[in-house]
């Protein structure tokens, strides 16, 4: 049988896990697609560098598009990263007809769109899966199993960084530094990793998610975002003590045919199975209109996961390939995006601040929430344990994001509050 070639680009983290899976399992994997598959050329950076995986140097080089160019190759398997650059071997990969699988979804959050407008144009596949919640099969669940539903939210843990760094500060008490840096050894961070502590690779994958689950094209600045920098260890602390655990979700909702996305630190009931979802797994919950609740869980970064999901794709991408189906997928025509006004945004908050330690102040503070008609759910005042300041504890029923800005922003110009230390969407 004439066995199918495929090109990578990077043999990293997740590179090496493909690598791994493609010759360890190569009896499994060639007869669900009836030939071969053999890794004909990898692009790295640098060729010389220490690898702890034994690849033939042959099959090494430094320019990917040798990769792209080569006219035996019919798949690339894109898992090296970056943007500009990498759109443009993908987008002359497709040019020459070659099918592509990414784990990329800087890639896909930012030009999906012209991407997969280029593979139906050239009747080529284009398969991401990895590119969402690493291991969990989320984007062939929300393209297929969900076919037949309206889906009206998507809320997920999907990045595993951050997960990984909220537990070990929330079970451990290891401080941020130390826990991100652990992260990063194990692989699980981005090459800059910013983009997972910022909020914006969860952001990323959001848009993604609302692309595929709302049928409208959600890009990257519809998605407000705000990551897990300034979570302190105290915030953690608090968000427990009230029966909450912090986590860094994603949302995306849609109300008749509006939509909102966003991105931020999030105080999560302990009862919701989400909040239970720790370490660097990854967990998306799905509710539809007709199904309900469902809700997907598994590792959301590192080697083996990511990679399970990159070769699952290589399979379909070369069984569509055989059928002579490539290019063919059924995904709903894009509607029109409306997205959700601040005004119409309503959640319940979580609000800490520090303030003086004299009387009349609680009375001060619930006149403004009820000035902007924000009620509120809880409210304790106690001593501070560290300063003089006392400290008041609030957390509110439903409230406008345009509302609880304006409350934030009065507070700001209030001699009697020392800080607004943190406030948080709670959920659940
Ligand atoms: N790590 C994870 O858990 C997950 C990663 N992803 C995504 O998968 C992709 C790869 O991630 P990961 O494996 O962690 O990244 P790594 O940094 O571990 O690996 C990147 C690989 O690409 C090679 N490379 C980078 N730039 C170039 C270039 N210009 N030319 C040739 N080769 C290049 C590197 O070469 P060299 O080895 O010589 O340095 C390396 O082999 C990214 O898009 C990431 O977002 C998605 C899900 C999970
Ligand atoms: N850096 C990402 C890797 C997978 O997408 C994460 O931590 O989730």
């Amino acid at each position: 049988m004439k066995p199918i070639k495929v090109g990578l680009l990077g043999l990293g983290t997740v590179g090496t896990g493909v690598v791994r899976i493609v010759e360890g399992n190569q009896e499994d994997l060639s007869s669900q697609v009836g030939s071969p598959i053999v890794i004909e050329k990898i692009a790295v950076k640098n060729t010389e560098k220490a690898r702890n995986i034994n690849v033939n140097s042959d099959k090494l080089t430094e320019d990917p598009w040798e990769v792209i160019r080569h006219p035996d190759i019919d798949v690339i398997v894109e898992v090296m990263g970056g943007v500009d650059q990498t759109k443009e071997y993908i987008l002359e990969a497709l040019e020459r007809g070659k099918h592509i699988v990414t784990a990329n979804k800087d890639l896909m959050a930012l030009y999906g769109s012209e991407i997969l407008a280029k593979a139906a144009e050239k009747r080529c596949d284009v398969y991401y899966e990895a590119s969402v919640a690493g291991g969990i099969p989320i984007i062939r669940t929300l393209i297929e199993g969900f076919s037949s539903d309206r889906i009206t939210k998507i809320m997920g843990i999907v990045n595993g960084t951050t997960n990984y760094i909220l537990t070990k500060m929330s079970q451990e008490g290891v401080s941020y530094e130390e826990v991100l840096k652990e992260a990063q050894d194990l692989g699980y961070a981005e090459a800059d990793p910013t983009s997972d502590v910022e909020g914006l690779d969860a952001a990323r994958k959001m848009a993604i998610l609302a692309t595929l689950g709302f049928h409208t094209n959600v890009e990257l600045r519809d998605v407000s975002v705000s990551g897990i920098s300034s979570v302190t260890k105290e915030d953690i602390s608090y968000a427990r003590r009230l029966g909450y655990e912090m986590k860094l979700l994603g949302i995306a909702e849609r109300q008749d045919d509006e939509i909102t996305i966003s991105v931020q630190p999030t105080m999560v009931k302990k009862q919701h199975p989400i909040a239970s979802v720790n370490g660097v797994f990854n967990a998306v919950y799905v509710h539809g209109e007709a199904v309900g609740d469902t809700m997907f869980y598994g590792a959301g970064a590192g080697e083996m996961p990511t990679a399970t999901s990159v070769v699952a794709d290589l399979v379909s991408v070369i069984r569509n390939l055989k059928l002579g189906v490539s290019g063919l997928k059924a995904i709903a025509p894009y509607k029109e995006k409306r997205l959700i006004s601040d005004e119409e945004i309503k959640y319940k908050y979580f609000i800490l601040l520090h303030v003086d330690d004299k009387a009349g102040v609680l009375a001060q503070i619930t006149q403004i929430f009820a000035e902007y008609n924000v009620s509120l759910a809880s409210v304790v005042q106690q001593p501070n344990e560290f300063n003089p300041d006392a400290e008041i504890i609030i957390v509110t029923h439903d409230a406008s994001k345009a509302n609880m800005d304006k409350v934030q922003k009065h507070f700001e110009s209030l001699d009697v509050i020392r800080k607004v230390k943190s406030v948080y969407r709670v959920e659940g």
